[in-house]
C-alpha cells in the first residue's frame, strides 16, 4: 500500500529571499508527448521533477521508447523503437493529461488506441474537441465503455478546424496530428497559451511548419517527418504566481527567479491593484514582490489566455480570505473548481459560493485545521493559507500538489516557511 504523507505547517511570519521557478508542468508534459514523433534523439532540458512528468514518462516507456535522465531536469528521449499505437487505461486513468499523446501518435502510426480518461475533481472535461479535430483531419473515431479508437485509411489530410472553445489540451492534440498530415490545417479559436507557444517552438525545431501560435488562428503544414532536437522549457508561470501569491499573503520580501512577467500579466495586475509592490526585472526573468500594507480587495474571472488563470484562481482566493473587505470570483473555465471553499473555510474564511461565483469577505486571521487538497491548485491555496494562519494547519491528500510543484517544501523552507512534510 502506497504510503500516505501529510503537509504540516505552522504560520510563521513574512516569507523573504529567493525561489528560483521550475519548468512548466503544463509545457512538458505535450512537450514529452511529442517526442512520439521524433525518429531521432531529443534532448530537453528544464523538464519539472513533478509526479506527472514521471507518468508522462512511464507512457512513453510503455510506447517503445528510451528515456534517460542525463540530470535531475534533463531528459534524452529516443523514440526511434516506438512500437505500440496502444496507450493503456492504467496510465490514462492515472493522469488525465496523458490523453495529449493521442495526437502524435495518430499522426505517427495514423491510428491510435486507448480507453476514456475519466473526468476529475475539477469537472467533467471531455474530449469532444479534440476528436472533432481528428475526425476533420480524416480520423473516425469510436468511443465506448472499453475503447477509444482513432482510426484512419492510412492517411491524415489537412483540413480547417474551428474550435467552440480554445481548449488548450485540444489546440495541441489537433496540432500533433497535423504536423505530418498532407496538406494544410488551420486551427480557429485555437487556445493562445504560451505553452501552445512553446510546444510549436519545440516541433518547429524538429522540423514541422507552423505559423501562428500564439494566436487564435494556428496554421500547420504537414512535413514528411521530423527529426531530433534540442528544447528547453519555459517556466511554470503557474508556480511563479504561486509564489507570488504566498509572498503577498505573508506580507513577505521574495525574490522570484526564473519567470516570464508577460506569461502572468492578470496576476501582476491583480497583486498591483491589491497594493502589492511588484517590480520586474525583466532581461534577467526575475520579479520581486514585496507587501508591506492590508491588501485591498479585488474581483477577478477565470479566462482562457490571456484572461486570468483558472490555475491561479485557489491560491488568489486564499489571497483574499484576509484582504481589507469583499472580493468575487467568477470562474468561467471549469464547471467545478471551487473545492477548496470548504477547506479554507475550516481554516476560518469567509467565502459564499452560488454556482460559478465565489464571494470572499475578508477576516483578520486564519487558523491552522485538518485539511485536504481536494485537486493541485486547491492544495497550493491551502498552504499558502497555512502560511498566515495561527496554529498548525495539517494537510492531506498531499498526491495532488506533488503532481505540479517541484521541491515545494524545500522552496517555501529556503523563504522561511515552517513547513514539513509527514508520513502517517
Ligand atoms: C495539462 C494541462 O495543460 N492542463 C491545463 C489545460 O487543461 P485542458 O487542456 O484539459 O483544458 P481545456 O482548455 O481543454 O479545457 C477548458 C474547458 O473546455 C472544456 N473542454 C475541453 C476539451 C473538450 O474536448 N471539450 C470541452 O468541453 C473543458 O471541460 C473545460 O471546461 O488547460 C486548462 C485551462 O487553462 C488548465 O487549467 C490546465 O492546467
Ligand atoms: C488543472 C491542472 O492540470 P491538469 O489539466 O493536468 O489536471 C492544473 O495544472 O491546475
Amino acid at each position: 500500500m502506497n504510503k500516505k504523507e501529510l503537509l504540516v505547517i505552522n504560520g510563521a511570519g513574512p516569507l523573504c529571499g529567493e525561489v528560483s521557478i521550475s519548468g512548466a508542468k503544463n509545457s512538458a508534459l505535450p512537450i514529452l508527448a511529442a517526442c512520439v514523433l521524433g525518429t531521432e534523439e531529443i534532448i530537453l532540458d528544464g523538464v519539472p521533477a513533478l509526479k506527472d512528468v514521471e507518468i508522462m514518462i512511464e507512457v512513453l516507456r510503455h510506447l517503445g521508447a528510451k528515456v534517460d535522465y542525463l540530470d535531475k531536469d534533463t531528459v534524452k528521449i529516443d523514440s526511434s523503437n516506438i512500437n505500440t499505437c496502444e496507450t493503456p487505461y492504467e496510465l490514462m486513468d492515472k493522469m488525465r493529461a496523458s490523453f495529449v499523446v493521442m495526437g502524435p501518435l495518430l499522426s505517427r502510426f495514423k491510428k491510435a488506441y486507448t480507453k476514456a480518461p475519466g473526468g476529475c475533481n475539477i469537472g467533467a472535461r471531455p474530449i469532444d474537441f479534440h476528436l472533432k479535430g481528428f475526425e476533420a483531419l480524416g480520423a473516425t473515431s469510436r468511443v465506448n465503455d472499453e475503447e477509444i479508437a482513432i482510426e484512419t485509411n492510412g492517411e491524415l489530410i489537412g483540413n480547417e478546424v474551428y474550435l467552440d472553445f480554445p481548449s488548450v489540451g485540444a489546440t495541441q492534440n489537433i496540432m500533433m496530428a497535423a504536423v505530418l498530415a498532407d496538406g494544410e490545417t488551420t486551427i480557429e479559436n485555437a487556445a493562445k497559451e504560451p505553452e501552445i507557444v512553446d510546444l510549436a517552438s519545440f516541433l518547429s525545431k524538429m522540423g514541422a511548419k507552423i505559423k501562428g501560435a500564439g494566436t487564435s488562428t494556428i496554421v500547420i503544414k504537414g512535413v514528411e517527418k521530423l527529426t531530433g532536437t534540442r528544447h528547453t522549457i519555459i517556466p511554470d508561470r503557474i508556480e511563479a504566481a504561486s509564489y507570488m501569491i504566498a509572498a503577498a499573503m505573508t506580507k513577505g520580501n521574495v525574490t522570484i527567479n526564473n519567470v516570464i512577467g508577460s506569461h502572468i500579466r492578470p496576476v501582476i495586475a491583480k497583486l498591483i491593484e491589491m497594493g502589492a509592490n511588484v517590480e520586474e526585472l525583466e532581461d534577467e526573468d526575475v520579479i520581486k514582490v514585496s507587501v508591506d500594507s492590508k491588501l485591498k480587495p479585488t474581483n477577478i474571472q477565470t479566462l482562457p489566455y490571456p484572461g486570468f488563470p483558472t490555475d491561479a484562481q485557489a491560491q488568489f482566493m486564499a489571497l483574499m480570505t484576509i484582504c481589507d473587505g469583499e472580493s468575487k470570483i467568477q470562474e468561467t473555465v471549469f464547471e467545478n473548481r471551487f473545492m477548496h471553499v470548504e477547506q479554507l473555510n475550516k481554516m476560518g474564511a469567509a467565502i459564499a459560493t452560488s454556482g460559478n461565483r465565489a464571494t470572499i469577505v475578508g477576516v483578520d486571521k486564519l487558523h491552522g485545521a485538518d485539511v485536504k487538497a481536494t485537486d493541485l491548485r486547491a492544495g497550493a491555496a491551502l498552504v499558502i493559507a497555512a502560511l498566515v494562519a495561527e496554529g498548525e494547519t495539517r494537510i492531506s491528500d498531499i498526491y495532488h500538489i506533488d503532481r505540479g510543484y517541484s521541491d515545494l517544501v524545500e522552496k517555501f523552507t529556503k523563504l522561511g516557511a515552517n513547513i514539513k512534510r509527514v508520513e502517517i
